[in-house]
């Protein structure tokens, strides 16, 4: 298949688009809690403009029970190609559960199975090797979802129907793969951050090497990688990375010979936390759940609530006063959120924020102050939610003509259900339960949300100012209650579109209009909290951004995107070895 034209033109446009092969071995998704922060690690990828093709493994200990499980039932004698038909539900589950964790937040993500791309292997049922796919098939899906989550460790067999491929299979799952797709690397996420000389967890002196060869590979990751899948790699070339979650330092295996790593500091980060609502309760429990990387001081937030002592505050003082490396700005509004961002920013810290309101209104000045004191300012989840619109604009610098796209997630969400007949304060009630309504959700509703979000885009797309008061805006309030049923009728669907372009005299424009589209529109597919934007260069080529634009855990995700950044911009500036100081309480 890999051979024939169609697919030969398709591994060209893809490798256009970077291909990644990412895989997830047992030691991290252990159990269903891992999930988030395996979502987490795919998400930085995505938002690069990456496609990935995700391999996963059994939870830990899961292929263990199933073979037990085989030798109870079946006995010693238990015919292989049975044994094996049992070992490939972890794999299956695990690719399951991914799946719908992605979807959770938002990304678009493809599942297939090995029969439904045609992943064919020979050899012992139980120590397979692979030897086909559909990888025209594989690409399809990728040119249509950012996504393709396929399990690892298990395939076809044309006598013994389904295999699997040898303890450690799914590293070769994932070598195979990045093969047959072309794909620039594959990306091997272990509990260790990349292949050491002794073990680390027993041997307190092992050094890391920076890289290996894979003759040498084949030696020191020992019980690692699986040597069949390095052998592979060996005869394709396939570039190798051994990382840990968290996108940080790899080990990478090729032709290259071995040379350790200099010592990197791998303390924890300090983060101050400003607000625990909808977006900030999610970023919380990401922070919580990674100990290792991040210690959290007193979270600002209105009203303290019962919890541990010193776990929250309605000082912002005490917010501040541990010294943060890194501010996490979520109490939305404009004065004091502002405040909090240059206090941090003039003491050379990092800021990620999701708050387009003060950041249209203060952004020269929260950018000279981030400048002048070498700090960093983040704001991914400002515009678009999960859907990466700002790091998209990044990447077409200078090149974009327009852009427009239904940019609050709110206000689609209330049309979506206008359409159905709903009556808008029970649409706007819901859209306020679920988390994606603005504290004073007219914001969204008269328009002023995605002017702010424009203000912001005109700045990224065409490096001017445009305030978003100066921007033409249209409240659903003004819309006759029967508007949405009817423009249904007619075969329309109601959108709140945003959108801003360049005039003929080079000065920025910009609108927000709530329009009637066919449903053949690009933007008329675009469902409840979702966002959408269409993005025209100058060569008249359209990119598409997609996500979920609101809601706890596709902003959580984008914030904790910003926030792992952020913390390998403070470990790069600092000394190796500095100890953290204590957050006071
Ligand atoms: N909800 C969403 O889907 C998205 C929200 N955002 C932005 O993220 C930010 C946070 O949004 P949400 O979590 O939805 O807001 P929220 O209203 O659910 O939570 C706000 C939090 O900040 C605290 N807070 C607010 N004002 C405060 C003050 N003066 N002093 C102390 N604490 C204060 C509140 O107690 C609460 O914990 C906003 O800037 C919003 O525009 C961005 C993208 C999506
Ligand atoms: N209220 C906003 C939240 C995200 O920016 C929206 O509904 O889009």
């Amino acid at each position: 298949m890999l051979h024939s034209l169609d697919c030969q033109a398709q591994l060209q446009a893809k490798r256009a688009a970077a291909l990644c092969v990412l895989k997830f071995g047992s030691s991290v998704v252990r159990d269903e809690r891992d999930f988030p922060r395996v979502v987490q690690e795919i998400y930085a990828h995505v938002r690069q403009g990456e496609k990935v093709v995700a391999v996963v493994s059994a939870l830990a200990g899961e292929t263990d029970a199933l073979l037990a499980e085989a030798l109870r039932v079946g006995g010693e004698g238990a015919p292989a190609p049975l044994v094996a038909r049992l070992a490939r539900v972890g794999e299956l589950r695990s690719a399951a559960l991914l799946s719908l964790a992605l979807a959770k937040v938002g990304v678009r993500v493809a599942t297939l199975d090995p029969h439904e791309m045609k992943l064919v292997a020979e050899g012992p049922a139980l120590d397979s090797n692979l030897v086909d796919v559909d990888a025209a098939h594989v690409l399809d899906e990728l040119a249509r979802h950012e996504v393709v989550v396929v399990p690892g460790f298990i395939a076809d067999h044309a006598e013994h129907g389904v295999v699997t491929l040898g303890r450690g299979g799914t590293d070769l799952s994932a070598v195979f793969f990045a093969d047959r797709l072309a794909a620039h690397r594959v990306r091997l996420i272990k509990d260790v951050d990349g292949v050491y000389d002794a073990d680390p967890a027993s041997a307190a002196g092992a050094h890391r090497f920076e890289q290996l060869s894979y003759a040498e590979a084949e030696v020191a990751s020992d019980g690692l990688i699986q040597d069949k899948a390095i052998r592979v790699a060996a005869e394709k070339k396939v570039l190798i990375e051994v990382a840990a979650l968290g996108g940080g330092e790899a080990t990478t295996i090729s032709d290259v010979a071995a040379k350790h790593s200099k010592p990197v500091r791998a303390d924890v980060v300090r983060v101050a936390l400003l607000g625990c609502g909808a977006v900030g309760g999610g970023v919380l429990q990401l922070l919580q759940d990674q100990p290792e990387l991040f210690e959290v001081g007193p979270v600002l937030v209105k009203q303290p609530r019962d919890a541990k002592p010193g776990e929250f505050t309605h000082h912002l003082d005490e917010a501040l006063a541990g010294e943060p490396e890194l501010l996490v700005e979520l109490i939305g509004g404009n004065d004091l959120a502002a405040d909090a961002m240059h206090q941090a920013l003039s003491r050379g810290a990092e800021v990620v924020t999701g708050n387009k309101a003060a950041l249209a209104r203060h952004w020269d000045s929260l950018h000279a102050c981030a400048a002048r004191h070498g700090g960093g300012l983040r704001f991914s989840a400002a515009v678009g939610g999960g859907a990466p619109i700002v790091e998209t604009l990044r990447r077409l610098e200078g090149e974009v003509a327009s852009v427009e796209g239904v940019m609050n997630g709110t206000c689609n969400f209330l049309l979506s259900r206008l359409g159905e007949g709903w009556e808008f304060d029970r649409a706007l009630a819901v859209a306020q339960e679920l988390g994606f309504a603005e504290a004073d959700p007219s914001g969204d509703v008269d328009g002023n949300d995605a002017a702010d979000k424009l203000s912001i885009l005109v700045r990224e797309a065409f490096g001017v100012a445009l305030p978003p008061q100066q921007i033409a805006k249209q409240s659903l309030r003004d819309l006759a209650p029967s508007a949405a049923a009817e423009a249904k009728q007619r075969g329309e669907v109601l959108k709140q579109v945003g959108r801003c372009w360049l005039g003929e005299d080079g000065s920025p424009l910009a609108e927000v209009r709530v329009v009637a589209l066919p449903a053949s529109h690009a933007l008329a597919n675009v469902h409840n909290e979702e966002n959408r934007f269409l993005v025209e260069d100058r060569a008249g080529n359209l990119h598409q951004v997609h996500g979920k634009g609101a809601g706890r855990w596709p902003t959580a995700t984008a914030v904790l995107a910003d926030v792992l950044d952020a913390r390998a911009a403070i470990l790069r500036k600092a000394k190796p070895a500095r100890s953290p100081l204590k957050l006071s309480a």
